[in-house]
Formats: structure tokens, sequence, C-alpha cells
């Protein structure tokens, strides 16, 4: 499929694997997108798919370039949904020069015990292919330290590995001019909250760098190519990195019995009375992780519920703020709940994670002993009630 220019998609999809790096569900698929340069000089093609399909991507090459030879691979990452196929690109094209920074090279010679022709190119470093200028620009930690895009200075084509990619298969048109964008909204969202969300300022220097190019179109290595959209896409990238979350609460608990969950309800309707629209509700052991991290990634209000379990926090929930940890997570506002039956934890332990993720906490923790009664209703409702202050504080 011709994008411009001479520069073709020859990407795969893939519909069967369940979980993304064995953690992330993949309800809409992913694609593993690849491109070709093919000039009527030379010819070069820039990140590989995964090997499990390498078959039908080895087809796709050879239906834009035939019997010719491609005589550079450029490698912008090197996570093995990308660099699968490097070692079999690399038999089939025996005199394929890979190209990379010298952190790509470790990997290369690691993953796939190669060491033959090379170019090693460093920061704003050149490679011309027939008309296309080629620059290099080096985005360490988008998400891997190796993580480099590439620029087609003659066609405004930015090549940008992960950056800006999205789960969900494509389904037969790649340029969002041409496709319904719906489904690849959130699906960027949860890419970017599970996959990359810990590397904020990595990503925010990385769309400094990339600001000054003159960018007509974003190829990245997962979902559509970006050529209508692109102001709209930088923006939710900056956005997310910023850790800038929109008005609304996630309410997220861990129930054994329904207790705990009847106080999250009190909580939501209140809030709703306040006038807050967007109120997301998760219970922890039934929606998988993933997409609760994509919420908290979108709203700046987050209210924990969590039941005692073995005088800790319910492990579901505790899994899961873990995960929140880990993302290393900013300007989120956190109100707090638990219950017990006989001696209490949760609230206690959920208070010490408050710190722990550098929260600004907001209202009275909630604690309920069994069941809920008038007093913890009333305090469920004044903690719904502060929350909705403090965001309603925030409009402008
Ligand atoms: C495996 C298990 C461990 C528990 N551990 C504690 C505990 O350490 N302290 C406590 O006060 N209650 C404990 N409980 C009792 C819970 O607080 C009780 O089941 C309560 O109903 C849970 O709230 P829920 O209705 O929201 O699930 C435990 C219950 C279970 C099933």
């Amino acid at each position: 499929m011709e994008l411009k220019g001479k520069v073709h998609y020859v990407g795969v999809n893939d519909r069967t694997k369940a979980l993304f790096e064995n953690l992330w569900p993949l309800p809409y698929g992913v694609s593993y997108n690849s491109y070709l340069i093919a000039d009527d000089e030379m010819v070069a093609l820039i990140d590989t798919v995964d090997v499990a399909f390498f078959e039908v991507y080895l087809k796709k090459i050879r239906s834009v370039i035939g019997d010719r030879k491609i005589d550079y691979l450029i490698i912008n990452h090197m996570e093995p949904d990308h660099s699968g196929s490097i070692s079999l690109i690399k038999q089939y094209y025996p005199d394929i020069v890979l190209v990379g920074n010298k952190k790509t090279f470790d990997m290369v010679e690691g993953y796939y015990g190669l060491t033959g022709d090379r170019y090693v190119v460093g920061e704003g470093d050149f490679l011309k292919i027939g008309h296309h200028n080629l620059r290099f620009y080096l985005i360490p930690m988008v998400h891997w330290p190796e993580t480099m895009v590439t620029f087609d200075e003659t066609e405004g084509i930015l090549f940008s590995g992960d950056a800006f990619g999205c789960f969900g298969a494509l389904n037969g048109g790649c340029i969002d001019k041409n496709i319904n964008t719906d489904i690849y909204w959130n699906e960027m969202r949860r890419y970017y909250s599970n996959i990359v969300g810990k590397f904020g300022n990595p990503v925010q220097k990385a769309l400094q760098k990339c600001s000054g190019l003159p960018i007509k179109m974003i190829c990245s290595t997962h979902g559509p190519v970006w050529e209508e959209n692109i102001p709209q896409v930088v923006d939710m990238y900056d956005k997310m990195s910023r850790y800038e979350g929109e008005e609304g609460v996630v309410i997220v608990y861990g129930t054994m019995y329904g207790n705990t969950e009847e106080l999250a309800e009190a909580i939501a309707e209140e809030l709703s009375a306040q006038g807050i629209k967007n109120i997301i509700m998760h219970n922890a052991s039934y929606t998988h992780h993933s997409f609760i991290l994509s919420d908290i990634f979108k709203y700046k209000g987050l209210i924990v519920g969590c039941t005692t379990y073995n005088m800790n926090l319910y492990p579901e929930i505790q899994s899961l703020l873990d995960k929140v940890a880990a993302r290393e997570m900013k300007n989120r506002i956190m109100g707090y709940f638990g219950s017990f039956t006989w001696a209490s934890a949760a609230v206690k332990k959920l208070g010490e994670y408050t710190e722990k993720l550098k929260f600004e906490v907001v209202g009275n923790p909630v604690e309920m002993k069994q069941t809920m009664k008038a007093d913890n209703y009333l305090q469920a409702k004044a903690l719904a009630k502060a929350m909705a202050d403090r965001l309603k504080a925030d409009r402008k």
C-alpha cells in the first residue's frame, strides 16, 4: 500500500495474540507496522515485524519491490515485536546494511548474533535513499534506551517507532483520513498508559525535539498512519506525558461480598448530584487493570475503595496501585475508603499509598465496619462532595 512518494506500508495485523507483552488485552488486535522506501535507485526498510508473521511480511515486501534487493534496514526500535524479523530479513537479503545507533547494535548482537555490515548513526546524522533525505534523532526511553526516530525530510514523514503508536489492528486502510478512527483514540491512551506511561519526561523531550520538524505524516510502529489528525495525536501524547487529567473521577474498588461496593455507589451518586459528569466505576477484580490504568490516565480524580484482606489491602487493589505507582503518575487528586469486619487495615494502608504516590488527598477517608450504616453513608457523601468541590475549583 503506497502512502506517498514511494513510501509503502508493509506492516501486518495480529488478531490472535491474547495479551500484548503477555500482560495487556487486545480486543481489537494490534498491528506491527513496517515501511518500505522503494526509490528508483535504492530501497530501505524501516523496522520489521513480529517473526511469527514473516511469511506474509515477505510477500508484502515482494509485492512492492519484486526481486530487487534492499539496501538498508533502518532499526528505530529493538523490541522483538519490531526487530523479530531482522535475522530472516538478513538471510533473504544478505547484502542489506543495518542502520541504528550504538545502543541498537548492542541489542542486535545480543538478540540475533548479527555482526555484519552496519551504519552506526548518531543524533542528527543523515542517509540518502534516492531522492529521500533521511535524518535520525535519538529519543532514548520512548520507551527503550536505543529508540530513535527517522525523519524523511523530502516527504515530511516521521517514522516514529513506538511513539504515537496505539493498539488496534488495521482493517483495510491505514491512513487516518481514509478510515474510521473512533476505536483508536481510547486504544492510544491504553497503549500509552500501559506501555509508555512511566516515561513522561523522555516523551516530553522527544516531543520538543520533533516540534521543529515540518511533519506531514507520522508513521509509527503500531496503529494508523497519522496525516489528518497530527495535531490531535501530538496533543494527546503531550497531555498524557504531562499526566494532565480531564475533569472526572475514576472510582475503583475491591470487594468480596459487596459491602465496599455499596459505599462506592453512594460516592458515585453524590458526585453526580454535585455536577460531575465523568464518573467511571471499576470493580478491580472484574475489569482488566489495563483499562483501569487508561481511565486513571484520562481523569484527574481517583477514589479507591478497598476491603481488608488478611490485615492487608485486597490483592487486586494492591496490584492495581502497584501498577499506578510504577508509572510514577502525577497530578492526581485522590480520596479513599475501606472496610473491615474485626480488625481494620485497608484504610491505613491506602493512606500509606497516597504518600507513596504523592497524590493530593481530598476529603476524609471513610472507614466502614461490616456494612454501610447511616453515618458511613453521610461520610461517603462528604468525601464525594470534597472531591467534586476540588475538581470544580479547577474549572476556568
Ligand atoms: C480471606 C478473607 C480475609 C479477611 N481478612 C480480614 C481482616 O484481616 N480483617 C478484617 O477485619 N476482616 C477481614 N475479612 C472480612 C471482610 O472484611 C469481610 O468479608 C467483608 O465483608 C469484606 O467486605 P466486602 O463485603 O466488600 O467484600 C476477611 C475476609 C476474607 C474472606
